[in-house]
Protein backbone atom coordinates (compact mmCIF):
# COMPACT_ATOMS: atom_id res chain seq x y z
CA UNK A 1 0.00 0.00 0.00
CA UNK A 2 2.55 2.51 0.62
CA UNK A 3 4.42 1.93 -2.89
CA UNK A 4 0.89 2.54 -4.03
CA UNK A 5 0.82 6.02 -2.89
CA UNK A 6 4.08 7.19 -4.30
CA UNK A 7 2.83 5.82 -7.83
CA UNK A 8 -0.08 7.72 -7.31
CA UNK A 9 2.10 11.05 -6.66
CA UNK A 10 3.85 10.47 -9.82
CA UNK A 11 1.23 11.99 -11.83
CA UNK A 12 -1.35 13.53 -9.12
CA UNK A 13 -1.70 17.45 -10.63
CA UNK A 14 -2.45 18.53 -6.77
CA UNK A 15 1.26 17.38 -5.39
CA UNK A 16 3.25 17.23 -8.70
CA UNK A 17 6.42 18.54 -8.73
CA UNK A 18 7.22 20.53 -11.99
CA UNK A 19 10.34 20.58 -13.77
CA UNK A 20 11.62 22.45 -16.21
CA UNK A 21 12.58 18.96 -18.11
CA UNK A 22 10.43 18.00 -20.38
CA UNK A 23 12.52 15.82 -22.97
CA UNK A 24 14.28 12.97 -20.69
CA UNK A 25 16.47 10.70 -22.55
CA UNK A 26 16.77 7.21 -21.04
CA UNK A 27 20.13 4.64 -22.26
CA UNK A 28 19.72 0.91 -21.74
CA UNK A 29 15.65 -0.49 -21.50
CA UNK A 30 16.81 -3.04 -19.48
CA UNK A 31 15.47 -3.32 -15.54
CA UNK A 32 17.15 0.04 -14.83
CA UNK A 33 15.89 1.83 -18.08
CA UNK A 34 12.60 0.79 -18.23
CA UNK A 35 11.89 1.77 -14.74
CA UNK A 36 12.95 4.52 -15.21
CA UNK A 37 11.54 5.39 -18.65
CA UNK A 38 8.23 4.45 -17.14
CA UNK A 39 8.26 6.91 -14.05
CA UNK A 40 9.31 9.82 -16.51
CA UNK A 41 6.43 9.00 -18.93
CA UNK A 42 3.77 8.67 -16.16
CA UNK A 43 5.33 11.93 -14.80
CA UNK A 44 3.96 13.32 -18.25
CA UNK A 45 7.52 13.57 -19.95
CA UNK A 46 8.38 13.02 -22.80
CA UNK A 47 10.83 9.85 -23.03
CA UNK A 48 13.14 8.28 -25.79
CA UNK A 49 14.32 5.01 -24.27
CA UNK A 50 17.40 3.75 -26.64
CA UNK A 51 19.20 -0.02 -26.58
CA UNK A 52 21.54 -1.11 -29.04
CA UNK A 53 18.75 -4.30 -28.66
CA UNK A 54 15.79 -3.91 -30.55
CA UNK A 55 14.16 -6.99 -28.62
CA UNK A 56 15.37 -5.38 -25.25
CA UNK A 57 13.08 -2.53 -26.96
CA UNK A 58 10.43 -4.56 -27.79
CA UNK A 59 10.89 -6.36 -23.88
CA UNK A 60 10.93 -3.39 -21.60
CA UNK A 61 7.48 -1.60 -23.92
CA UNK A 62 5.74 -4.98 -22.81
CA UNK A 63 6.93 -4.65 -19.26
CA UNK A 64 6.46 -1.07 -19.26
CA UNK A 65 2.61 -1.56 -20.05
CA UNK A 66 2.30 -4.34 -17.57
CA UNK A 67 3.24 -2.07 -14.63
CA UNK A 68 1.26 1.01 -16.39
CA UNK A 69 -1.71 -1.63 -15.95
CA UNK A 70 -1.02 -2.55 -12.39
CA UNK A 71 -0.59 1.66 -11.48
CA UNK A 72 -4.04 1.92 -13.22
CA UNK A 73 -5.75 -1.05 -12.05
CA UNK A 74 -5.09 0.69 -8.35
CA UNK A 75 -5.07 4.09 -8.76
CA UNK A 76 -8.54 4.34 -11.23
CA UNK A 77 -9.81 1.21 -9.54
CA UNK A 78 -13.20 2.98 -9.41
CA UNK A 79 -12.65 4.43 -13.25
CA UNK A 80 -11.27 1.44 -15.58
CA UNK A 81 -11.75 3.70 -18.97
CA UNK A 82 -9.68 6.28 -17.05
CA UNK A 83 -6.61 3.53 -15.99
CA UNK A 84 -7.02 2.78 -19.94
CA UNK A 85 -6.41 5.93 -20.42
CA UNK A 86 -3.74 6.84 -18.07
CA UNK A 87 -1.89 3.53 -19.71
CA UNK A 88 -2.34 4.62 -23.61
CA UNK A 89 -1.30 8.23 -22.58
CA UNK A 90 1.56 6.83 -20.63
CA UNK A 91 2.51 4.59 -23.45
CA UNK A 92 2.31 6.87 -26.20
CA UNK A 93 5.27 9.53 -24.30
CA UNK A 94 7.59 6.58 -24.58
CA UNK A 95 9.01 6.45 -27.97
CA UNK A 96 11.82 4.16 -28.65
CA UNK A 97 15.62 4.44 -31.19
CA UNK A 98 18.61 2.04 -31.14
CA UNK A 99 21.15 5.22 -31.67
CA UNK A 100 21.73 7.09 -28.69
CA UNK A 101 23.45 10.04 -30.62
CA UNK A 102 19.94 10.64 -32.74
CA UNK A 103 18.21 10.68 -28.84
CA UNK A 104 20.47 13.14 -27.58
CA UNK A 105 20.08 16.11 -30.03
CA UNK A 106 16.31 16.74 -28.41
CA UNK A 107 17.17 15.57 -24.70
CA UNK A 108 17.06 18.01 -21.43
CA UNK A 109 18.11 15.30 -19.95
CA UNK A 110 20.21 12.08 -20.45
CA UNK A 111 19.93 9.72 -17.78
CA UNK A 112 22.30 6.52 -18.65
CA UNK A 113 21.53 2.99 -16.93
CA UNK A 114 23.17 0.82 -19.33
CA UNK A 115 26.02 -1.64 -18.56
CA UNK A 116 28.08 -1.20 -15.36
CA UNK A 117 31.27 -0.67 -16.79
CA UNK A 118 33.66 2.30 -17.14
CA UNK A 119 34.78 2.07 -20.41
CA UNK A 120 31.44 1.59 -22.25
CA UNK A 121 30.22 4.41 -20.61
CA UNK A 122 33.30 6.84 -21.78
CA UNK A 123 32.69 5.20 -25.02
CA UNK A 124 28.83 6.32 -24.91
CA UNK A 125 29.22 10.00 -23.13
CA UNK A 126 31.97 11.09 -25.76
CA UNK A 127 29.46 10.33 -28.10
CA UNK A 128 26.53 12.16 -26.63
CA UNK A 129 28.86 15.59 -25.37
CA UNK A 130 29.59 15.75 -29.17
CA UNK A 131 26.28 16.08 -30.66
CA UNK A 132 23.68 16.46 -27.19
CA UNK A 133 22.43 20.47 -27.16
CA UNK A 134 24.96 22.49 -24.46
CA UNK A 135 21.96 23.12 -22.25
CA UNK A 136 21.56 19.24 -21.42
CA UNK A 137 21.85 17.69 -18.49
CA UNK A 138 23.96 13.53 -18.42
CA UNK A 139 23.33 11.76 -15.36
CA UNK A 140 24.46 8.31 -14.52
CA UNK A 141 22.40 5.54 -12.69
CA UNK A 142 25.47 3.93 -11.92
CA UNK A 143 25.30 1.65 -9.12
CA UNK A 144 28.84 1.87 -7.67
CA UNK A 145 31.57 3.38 -10.32
CA UNK A 146 32.74 7.23 -9.49
CA UNK A 147 30.37 9.65 -11.76
CA UNK A 148 33.16 12.16 -10.98
CA UNK A 149 35.41 9.20 -12.99
CA UNK A 150 32.48 8.70 -15.91
CA UNK A 151 32.52 12.42 -15.95
CA UNK A 152 36.45 12.80 -16.87
CA UNK A 153 35.63 12.24 -20.78
CA UNK A 154 33.36 15.23 -21.18
CA UNK A 155 33.32 18.57 -21.60
CA UNK A 156 30.07 19.35 -19.72
CA UNK A 157 31.70 18.34 -16.28
CA UNK A 158 29.66 21.46 -14.76
CA UNK A 159 26.39 19.38 -16.32
CA UNK A 160 27.12 15.68 -15.18
CA UNK A 161 25.78 14.35 -11.71
CA UNK A 162 24.65 10.79 -10.79
CA UNK A 163 20.88 9.70 -10.49
CA UNK A 164 20.77 6.70 -8.84
CA UNK A 165 17.86 4.78 -8.92
CA UNK A 166 16.77 1.69 -6.80
CA UNK A 167 14.90 -1.56 -8.21
CA UNK A 168 11.86 -1.79 -8.36
CA UNK A 169 12.21 1.62 -10.02
CA UNK A 170 8.24 2.05 -9.75
CA UNK A 171 7.86 0.93 -6.68
CA UNK A 172 11.12 2.27 -4.31
CA UNK A 173 10.50 5.98 -3.29
CA UNK A 174 14.25 6.99 -3.28
CA UNK A 175 16.17 8.39 -5.39
CA UNK A 176 20.13 9.35 -4.86
CA UNK A 177 21.22 12.51 -6.63
CA UNK A 178 24.89 12.98 -6.75
CA UNK A 179 27.39 16.00 -7.26
CA UNK A 180 30.06 15.44 -8.67
CA UNK A 181 33.00 17.74 -8.01
CA UNK A 182 32.71 20.08 -11.13
CA UNK A 183 28.61 19.52 -10.76
CA UNK A 184 27.00 23.41 -10.79
CA UNK A 185 24.16 24.56 -8.94
CA UNK A 186 21.94 24.84 -11.51
CA UNK A 187 22.57 21.38 -12.60
CA UNK A 188 22.26 19.81 -8.41
CA UNK A 189 18.90 22.04 -8.40
CA UNK A 190 17.23 20.72 -11.74
CA UNK A 191 18.16 17.06 -10.98
CA UNK A 192 17.14 17.48 -7.48
CA UNK A 193 13.20 19.02 -8.91
CA UNK A 194 13.27 16.80 -11.54
CA UNK A 195 13.31 13.81 -9.67
CA UNK A 196 10.66 15.06 -7.16
CA UNK A 197 8.58 15.39 -10.33
CA UNK A 198 8.81 11.89 -11.11
CA UNK A 199 7.37 10.90 -7.66
CA UNK A 200 10.72 10.69 -6.06
CA UNK A 201 12.19 11.47 -2.68
CA UNK A 202 15.72 13.01 -3.14
CA UNK A 203 18.77 12.86 -1.04
CA UNK A 204 22.02 14.36 -1.94
CA UNK A 205 25.04 12.63 -2.38
CA UNK A 206 28.78 13.15 -2.56
CA UNK A 207 30.74 10.71 -5.01
CA UNK A 208 31.71 8.16 -2.61
CA UNK A 209 32.09 4.97 -3.18
CA UNK A 210 28.41 3.41 -3.35
CA UNK A 211 26.95 6.46 -2.44
CA UNK A 212 24.44 6.28 0.42
CA UNK A 213 22.54 3.22 -0.01
CA UNK A 214 24.78 0.68 -1.28
CA UNK A 215 27.57 1.84 0.94
CA UNK A 216 25.79 0.52 3.98
CA UNK A 217 23.72 -2.32 1.68
CA UNK A 218 26.21 -4.14 -0.16
CA UNK A 219 29.00 -4.74 3.18
CA UNK A 220 25.63 -5.56 4.76
CA UNK A 221 24.97 -8.06 2.06
CA UNK A 222 28.34 -9.35 2.18
CA UNK A 223 28.37 -10.01 6.12
CA UNK A 224 25.02 -11.92 6.02
CA UNK A 225 26.88 -14.08 2.93
CA UNK A 226 30.25 -14.71 5.20
CA UNK A 227 27.51 -15.19 8.41
CA UNK A 228 26.09 -17.98 6.09
CA UNK A 229 30.14 -19.15 4.87
CA UNK A 230 31.11 -19.93 8.19
CA UNK A 231 27.41 -21.93 9.21
CA UNK A 232 26.67 -19.41 11.71
CA UNK A 233 22.99 -19.90 10.64
CA UNK A 234 21.15 -20.97 7.82
CA UNK A 235 20.08 -19.09 4.71
CA UNK A 236 16.58 -18.99 6.28
CA UNK A 237 16.94 -18.18 9.11
CA UNK A 238 19.25 -15.07 8.75
CA UNK A 239 16.48 -13.57 5.89
CA UNK A 240 13.77 -14.23 8.41
CA UNK A 241 15.95 -12.53 11.38
CA UNK A 242 16.21 -9.44 9.16
CA UNK A 243 12.70 -9.49 8.15
CA UNK A 244 11.39 -9.99 11.96
CA UNK A 245 13.94 -8.92 14.00
CA UNK A 246 14.72 -5.70 12.18
CA UNK A 247 11.53 -5.17 10.10
CA UNK A 248 13.27 -5.19 6.33
CA UNK A 249 11.29 -6.26 3.72
CA UNK A 250 13.44 -8.92 2.30
CA UNK A 251 16.14 -10.77 4.08
CA UNK A 252 19.97 -9.88 2.83
CA UNK A 253 20.45 -13.39 1.04
CA UNK A 254 17.03 -12.83 -0.49
CA UNK A 255 18.02 -9.37 -1.37
CA UNK A 256 21.51 -10.44 -2.87
CA UNK A 257 19.56 -12.92 -5.34
CA UNK A 258 17.52 -10.08 -6.22
CA UNK A 259 20.13 -7.75 -7.03
CA UNK A 260 21.79 -10.71 -8.57
CA UNK A 261 25.08 -12.43 -7.47
CA UNK A 262 26.95 -11.44 -10.02
CA UNK A 263 26.22 -7.46 -9.83
CA UNK A 264 27.15 -7.70 -5.63
CA UNK A 265 30.42 -9.68 -6.59
CA UNK A 266 31.35 -6.95 -9.12
CA UNK A 267 30.52 -4.36 -7.33
CA UNK A 268 32.75 -5.81 -4.22
CA UNK A 269 35.52 -6.50 -6.53
CA UNK A 270 35.55 -2.84 -7.93
CA UNK A 271 36.10 -1.42 -4.71
CA UNK A 272 38.39 -4.32 -2.82
CA UNK A 273 40.33 -3.07 -6.14
CA UNK A 274 40.22 0.29 -5.12
CA UNK A 275 40.33 0.43 -1.25
CA UNK A 276 42.62 -3.19 -0.47
CA UNK A 277 42.80 -1.99 3.17
CA UNK A 278 39.51 -2.10 3.48
CA UNK A 279 38.45 -5.43 5.05
CA UNK A 280 34.39 -5.14 4.59
CA UNK A 281 35.40 -4.88 0.46
CA UNK A 282 37.46 -7.87 1.33
CA UNK A 283 36.09 -11.15 -1.79
CA UNK A 284 34.24 -14.08 -0.35
CA UNK A 285 34.74 -16.93 -1.34
CA UNK A 286 31.07 -18.80 -1.42
CA UNK A 287 30.15 -15.85 -3.71
CA UNK A 288 33.22 -16.32 -6.18
CA UNK A 289 31.78 -20.24 -6.41
CA UNK A 290 28.36 -19.59 -6.96
CA UNK A 291 28.84 -16.73 -9.84
CA UNK A 292 31.70 -18.80 -11.29
CA UNK A 293 28.63 -21.74 -11.21
CA UNK A 294 26.24 -19.28 -12.88
CA UNK A 295 24.15 -19.22 -9.63
CA UNK A 296 23.19 -15.80 -10.15
CA UNK A 297 20.04 -15.59 -8.09
CA UNK A 298 16.61 -14.94 -9.22
CA UNK A 299 17.34 -14.09 -12.83
CA UNK A 300 19.42 -17.33 -13.61
CA UNK A 301 16.90 -19.38 -11.30
CA UNK A 302 19.31 -19.99 -8.32
CA UNK A 303 21.29 -18.02 -5.87
CA UNK A 304 20.94 -18.82 -1.89
CA UNK A 305 17.23 -20.07 -3.30
CA UNK A 306 16.15 -21.60 -6.30
CA UNK A 307 13.51 -19.87 -8.32
CA UNK A 308 11.19 -20.72 -11.29
CA UNK A 309 13.00 -19.55 -14.08
CA UNK A 310 11.79 -16.25 -15.81
C1 LIG B 1 22.21 -2.39 -6.45
C2 LIG B 1 21.56 -1.09 -6.81
O1 LIG B 1 22.52 -0.11 -7.18
C3 LIG B 1 20.65 -0.46 -5.78
C4 LIG B 1 19.41 -1.28 -5.52
O2 LIG B 1 18.49 -1.26 -6.28
S1 LIG B 1 19.45 -2.18 -4.11
C5 LIG B 1 17.86 -2.95 -4.06
C6 LIG B 1 16.82 -2.02 -3.53
N1 LIG B 1 15.59 -2.74 -3.45
C7 LIG B 1 15.19 -3.34 -2.32
O3 LIG B 1 15.83 -3.26 -1.28
C8 LIG B 1 13.92 -4.11 -2.45
C9 LIG B 1 13.48 -4.69 -1.12
N2 LIG B 1 12.22 -5.39 -1.32
C10 LIG B 1 11.03 -4.74 -1.32
O4 LIG B 1 10.93 -3.54 -1.09
C11 LIG B 1 9.82 -5.59 -1.59
O5 LIG B 1 10.12 -6.92 -1.27
C12 LIG B 1 9.33 -5.49 -3.08
C13 LIG B 1 8.81 -4.08 -3.34
C14 LIG B 1 10.42 -5.81 -4.10
C15 LIG B 1 8.23 -6.50 -3.30
O6 LIG B 1 7.26 -6.27 -2.32
P1 LIG B 1 6.30 -7.45 -1.79
O7 LIG B 1 5.32 -6.82 -0.87
O8 LIG B 1 7.13 -8.56 -1.32
O9 LIG B 1 5.66 -8.01 -3.08
P2 LIG B 1 4.37 -7.57 -3.89
O10 LIG B 1 3.15 -7.58 -3.02
O11 LIG B 1 4.41 -8.43 -5.11
O12 LIG B 1 4.68 -6.08 -4.34
C16 LIG B 1 4.44 -4.91 -3.53
C17 LIG B 1 4.03 -3.82 -4.45
O13 LIG B 1 5.05 -3.52 -5.40
C18 LIG B 1 4.59 -3.71 -6.75
N3 LIG B 1 5.71 -4.32 -7.49
C19 LIG B 1 6.47 -5.35 -7.08
N4 LIG B 1 7.45 -5.58 -7.98
C20 LIG B 1 7.29 -4.66 -8.96
C21 LIG B 1 7.99 -4.37 -10.15
N5 LIG B 1 9.06 -5.07 -10.55
N6 LIG B 1 7.57 -3.34 -10.92
C22 LIG B 1 6.49 -2.61 -10.56
N7 LIG B 1 5.79 -2.83 -9.44
C23 LIG B 1 6.18 -3.85 -8.65
C24 LIG B 1 3.39 -4.61 -6.63
O14 LIG B 1 2.46 -4.39 -7.68
C25 LIG B 1 2.81 -4.18 -5.29
O15 LIG B 1 2.06 -2.99 -5.42
P3 LIG B 1 0.90 -2.60 -4.34
O16 LIG B 1 1.48 -2.70 -2.96
O17 LIG B 1 0.58 -1.19 -4.71
O18 LIG B 1 -0.18 -3.59 -4.58
N1 LIG C 1 19.97 -3.82 -11.27
C1 LIG C 1 19.92 -3.04 -10.21
O1 LIG C 1 19.41 -3.42 -9.14
C2 LIG C 1 20.47 -1.64 -10.30
C3 LIG C 1 20.05 -0.68 -9.37
C4 LIG C 1 20.54 0.64 -9.47
C5 LIG C 1 21.46 0.97 -10.46
N2 LIG C 1 21.84 0.01 -11.37
C6 LIG C 1 22.77 0.43 -12.44
O2 LIG C 1 21.99 0.72 -13.59
C7 LIG C 1 22.72 0.38 -14.77
C8 LIG C 1 21.90 -0.61 -15.60
O3 LIG C 1 21.63 -1.75 -14.82
P1 LIG C 1 20.47 -2.79 -15.24
O4 LIG C 1 20.32 -3.70 -14.10
O5 LIG C 1 19.29 -2.06 -15.78
O6 LIG C 1 21.19 -3.55 -16.45
P2 LIG C 1 20.54 -4.40 -17.63
O7 LIG C 1 21.58 -5.37 -18.05
O8 LIG C 1 19.18 -4.89 -17.25
O9 LIG C 1 20.34 -3.31 -18.78
C9 LIG C 1 21.41 -2.67 -19.43
C10 LIG C 1 20.97 -2.42 -20.87
O10 LIG C 1 21.91 -1.53 -21.49
C11 LIG C 1 22.00 -1.91 -22.86
N3 LIG C 1 23.24 -1.33 -23.37
C12 LIG C 1 24.51 -1.74 -23.13
N4 LIG C 1 25.38 -0.91 -23.74
C13 LIG C 1 24.63 0.05 -24.38
C14 LIG C 1 24.95 1.19 -25.15
N5 LIG C 1 26.21 1.53 -25.44
N6 LIG C 1 23.93 1.96 -25.64
C15 LIG C 1 22.65 1.63 -25.37
N7 LIG C 1 22.29 0.55 -24.63
C16 LIG C 1 23.27 -0.22 -24.13
C17 LIG C 1 21.96 -3.41 -22.86
O11 LIG C 1 21.52 -3.90 -24.12
C18 LIG C 1 20.94 -3.69 -21.74
O12 LIG C 1 19.63 -3.84 -22.24
C19 LIG C 1 24.08 -0.13 -14.29
O13 LIG C 1 25.00 0.94 -14.28
C20 LIG C 1 23.78 -0.62 -12.88
O14 LIG C 1 24.92 -0.58 -12.05
C21 LIG C 1 21.37 -1.27 -11.31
Amino acid sequence: MIQFGIIARNFSSSSAVQSAIKNVTVIGGGLMGSGIAQVSAQAGQNVTLVDVSSDVLAKAQKSIGTNLGRVAKKVYKDNPAEGEKFVAESLGRIKTLTDPAEAAKSADLVVEAIVENMEVKHKLFKQLDGVAPSHTIFASNTSSLSINEIASVVNRKDKFGGLHFFNPVPVMKLLEVVRGAETNDATYQAMMSWGKSVGKTCITCKDTPGFVVNRLLVPYICEAIRLFERGDASARDIDIAMKLGAGYPMGPLELADYVGLDTNKFILDGWHKKYPDQPLFNPIPLLDKLVSEGKLGVKSGEGFYKYDKK
